[in-house]
């Protein structure tokens, strides 16, 4: 994609605590597999609207993780995703279109308690209508998608209870927790109590190192390479705790991997 990565320090802020390693990211973005051309020209508009419309732009995933999640969706022949956090959707669309050569049905082969079950969905909870509405202005502009991806807006736990009461029997193949990092914990507990995950499903939590900041919580005080930014009151503490929590529940084993800001791999325990 068409950016000048020598200017990356100001167009990405979170850069200065090596949350994005510049040099390799445009390495990484280079040689992996570019999206389809038709995906990549909406993200790189979608982009750029972000870029312009929101200071917190440097929120989206990086284009290698997006990249991630849409080969994780392919390699698991995920059909239903849920996405908690869309900001303004690049992982959205990104995400829902590698669903649409998808396998018809979920990877545990049951119907997942809804008559799109045959079709590959991402449902994506946001509670900002702004980002929102350009997430779903951009997906728009591919057809395919439209049917693909259910924008839910409003508070993230929320929605999910609701959704949840909807359809009851509803699982997903990949969950993407990338919103609110007070409630991470929150949402892992009622994604595993109403058991949302598939048998061969994947947790997907992002910013797990959050910043280098979680090394501090758990008392690696001599760690200087993350130092620079500082901590949003409470969010590495949230985020260590939410990592504990997870190591302690026998329901799932976890695999935490020291890529762009952190992110958590979780499955259910075999
Ligand atoms: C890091 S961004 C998500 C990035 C997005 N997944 C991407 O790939 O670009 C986090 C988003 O979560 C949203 N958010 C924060 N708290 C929320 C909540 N309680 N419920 C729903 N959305 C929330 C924010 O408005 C923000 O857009």
């Amino acid at each position: 994609m068409g950016y000048n990565y020598n200017n990356i320090i100001d167009v990405f802020p979170g850069n200065i605590d090596n949350r994005l390693r510049t040099k390799e990211e445009e390495y990484t973005n280079n040689y992996s597999t570019p999206f389809p051309p038709e995906v990549a020209k909406v993200l790189e508009t979608l982009i750029d609207e972000t870029i312009h419309e929101f200071e917190e732009h440097y929120y989206m995933t990086t284009e290698t993780e997006r990249k991630l999640l849409f080969q994780l969706i392919k390699i698991f022949r995920c059909s239903h995703v849920l996405e908690i956090g869309t900001f303004t959707g690049v992982a959205t669309i990104a995400m829902a279109s590698a669903l649409s050569s998808c396998s018809s049905l979920s990877s545990s082969g049951e119907n997942n308690g809804d008559n799109s079950s045959s079709r590959g969905k991402v449902i994506t909870l946001e509670m900002d209508p702004k980002a929102m509405s350009i997430a779903q202005k951009h997906a728009k502009k591919l057809k395919y998608l439209n049917d693909r991806i259910d924008f839910v807006l409003g508070p993230a736990m929320e929605s999910l209870v609701r959704i949840t009461k909807e359809q009851p029997n509803k699982q997903y193949d990949l969950i993407f927790i990338d919103a609110n990092k007070d409630g991470y914990t929150s949402y892992f507990d009622f994604i595993m109590d109403n058991h949302l995950l598939s048998d061969n499903g994947l947790i997907i939590a992002d910013n797990a190192l959050y910043y280098g900041q979680v090394h501090r919580q758990a008392g690696y005080d001599d760690i200087k390479l993350f130092n620079s930014r500082p901590d949003i009151p409470g969010h590495a503490k949230n985020i260590h705790e939410f990592n504990q929590h997870v190591l302690k529940d026998k329901r799932v084993q976890v695999v935490i991997l020291p890529l762009f800001d952190g992110i958590s791999i979780i499955t259910k325990s075999k």
